[in-house]
Order: C-alpha cells, then sequence, then structure tokens
C-alpha cells in the first residue's frame, strides 16, 4: 500500500528523521506512537506527500511513486487529517464538510457528494449540527467536523484508499475517541488502510494492527502492540516508568504509567 525506505528529513543543521523504513499493507491500522518531539508529525506528511519542496525521500503508494500520481486522482486516494485545523471559518459545519468533496465537482455539488457530506456528517456525530456557524463550536465539535471533511474526501468506488491522521482525538470525549477509531477500523477492514498518529497507548493497542514506536528522528521499536508494547521499551522510549497488564477484556496490552 505505501513504502518508503531510508527516509531523511533535516531543518537546516537539525536532523529531524533518520533512517526511516517504513512498509503497510492494505487492510491495517498502523499506529504512530512517540514521546513529543519523536517525529510523528514529520513522518506522517511526508508519507501523506506533504513537505514536498525539502524532502528528497521517494514513496511509493499503490506500489507507484508520489511523482507520478496525477493529483486529483490522488485526492480520491488518500486524505489527511492534520494535527492543526484553521480555528476561524465563516461558514456553516455542512459546507466547511463540503470542502472535502472539491476533487469531486466544479461548480456545484451533485447528489453523490451531498450523499457523501451527510453519511460523514453522521459518523463523526455533527450531522445535527450542520446548519451551525463553524466558529461557533466547541473545541470538541469542531475536530469532528474536520474528521468529516477529511472521511467524506475518501468516499468514492475507488478500492484500497489510505487515510493519514495526525492526532484526530484531540479534543474528544471518550465516546467520541472509540466512535472514531471505530469509524476509522471499520474502514479498515474494507481493504483501506489507516496511518494514525496516537498518543493513548493503550487505544492504539486496542484498535491498531502495528505500532510504529518513535524517539530522536528514528523507529525505535515496530511491530505487534505485543511486541511494542513491552515495559522495558516503552519505559526507555518516554523515559517515564509504567506497568503493562493484559487488558482482561480486549486480550490487548494495558499500560499504567507512574
Ligand atoms: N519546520 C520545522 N522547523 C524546525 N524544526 C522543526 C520543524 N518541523 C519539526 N521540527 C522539529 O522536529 C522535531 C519533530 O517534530 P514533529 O512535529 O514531527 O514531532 P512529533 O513527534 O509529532 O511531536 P508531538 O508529539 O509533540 O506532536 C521537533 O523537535 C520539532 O521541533
Amino acid at each position: 500500500m505505501i513504502k518508503g525506505k531510508n527516509i531523511n528529513y533535516s531543518h537546516k543543521e537539525f536532523d529531524i528523521l533518520k533512517e526511516v523504513n517504513v512498509e503497510m499493507l492494505k487492510g491495517e491500522f498502523l499506529a504512530i506512537v512517540g514521546p513529543n518531539g519523536a517525529g510523528k508529525s514529520t513522518l506522517l506528511s511526508i508519507l501523506a506527500n506533504e513537505l514536498t519542496a525539502k524532502n528528497k525521500n521517494k514513496i511509493w503508494f499503490k506500489e507507484k511513486e508520489f511523482k507520478h500520481w496525477n493529483l486529483k486522482d490522488l485526492a480520491k486516494n488518500k486524505a489527511k487529517f492534520s494535527q492543526h485545523n484553521p480555528n476561524d471559518i465563516t461558514l456553516n459545519v455542512k459546507d466547511v464538510v463540503m470542502m472535502g468533496r472539491y476533487p469531486y465537482f466544479y461548480t456545484t455539488p451533485n447528489h453523490e457528494d451531498f450523499q457523501a457530506t451527510e453519511d460523514a456528517m453522521k459518523e463523526t456525530d455533527v450531522f445535527h449540527l450542520k446548519e451551525r456557524e463553524y466558529n461557533h463550536l466547541s473545541g470538541g465539535e469542531k475536530q469532528r467536523v474536520h474528521l468529516a471533511r477529511v472521511l467524506t474526501q475518501l468516499k468514492n468506488e475507488v478500492a484500497e484508499k489510505l487515510l493519514f491522521l495526525d492526532e484526530p482525538l484531540n479534543n474528544l470525549d471518550v465516546k467520541h475517541q472509540y466512535k472514531v477509531l471505530q469509524t476509522i477500523k471499520d474502514f479498515t477492514l474494507k481493504s483501506n488502510s489507516a496511518i494514525v498518529v496516537l498518543h493513548d497507548l493503550n487505544l492504539a493497542a486496542q484498535f491498531a494492527d502495528k505500532i510504529i514506536l518513535m524517539k530522536n528522528g528514528k523507529i525505535t521499536a515496530d511491530g505487534k502492540p505485543q511486541d511494542v508494547f513491552v515495559k522495558e521499551i516503552i519505559q526507555e522510549a518516554y523515559n517515564f516508568p509504567c506497568v503493562i497488564f493484559n487488558n482482561p477484556v480486549t486480550q490487548k496490552p494495558m499500560i499504567v504509567f507512574g
């Protein structure tokens, strides 16, 4: 689905990513975790074909290098949810979500575009807010509107799509955190894939098929949750004590810090 070998990235003299290798198969939910400043967002941006100006890394998406993709086709095959979204948009919620359909129409949205926005707003639980002005929403509601915008971009007949999400759970309450992760999981169960930067290791363990743990611009561990979420590995990565149990409900690792 996506592959990058020996990814390096630096800003002036400062190396942000050092020889990072990523390969993900279709249908996988990959979580990127690690302490602040580890390079997670930078890696996600490079994998999503952003940061192109200074970026000499070659990334293959569906076995074709990004530079060989038609941009409109690309927008129907992959979408990215960014950590920092605009806070001031003088539009109604439904019009913000409709921005995700811009690759699909020139001047007037058609029936499929309206249907796609409606479905996405229902998935992220903002349909009841559709006529409200975006600027007047709470932080969590705004976050869910942008998630709907990104989800609606990939509502099409294309097979094997890829969703990039940078800290999608910021500002969300517990129910909406689970709902968003379940929506992403359902997306990957249809032969699509997702790469998600997460800070909550227990949610990553519960939902992700694979984990990449980063520190200081490098991958320090990767594999299944039970291979990465090991006491010594996590303590070393976060420089903080923890214990790890087997979650009796999910049978996944359960990390308790402190
Ligand atoms: N444009 C830039 N200019 C200078 N330094 C940058 C730039 N972008 C990122 N960095 C630095 O690179 C490092 C990695 O940043 P990045 O945002 O990828 O980390 P992260 O793991 O996503 O962190 P967080 O968990 O805090 O969001 C940080 O030290 C950051 O300060």
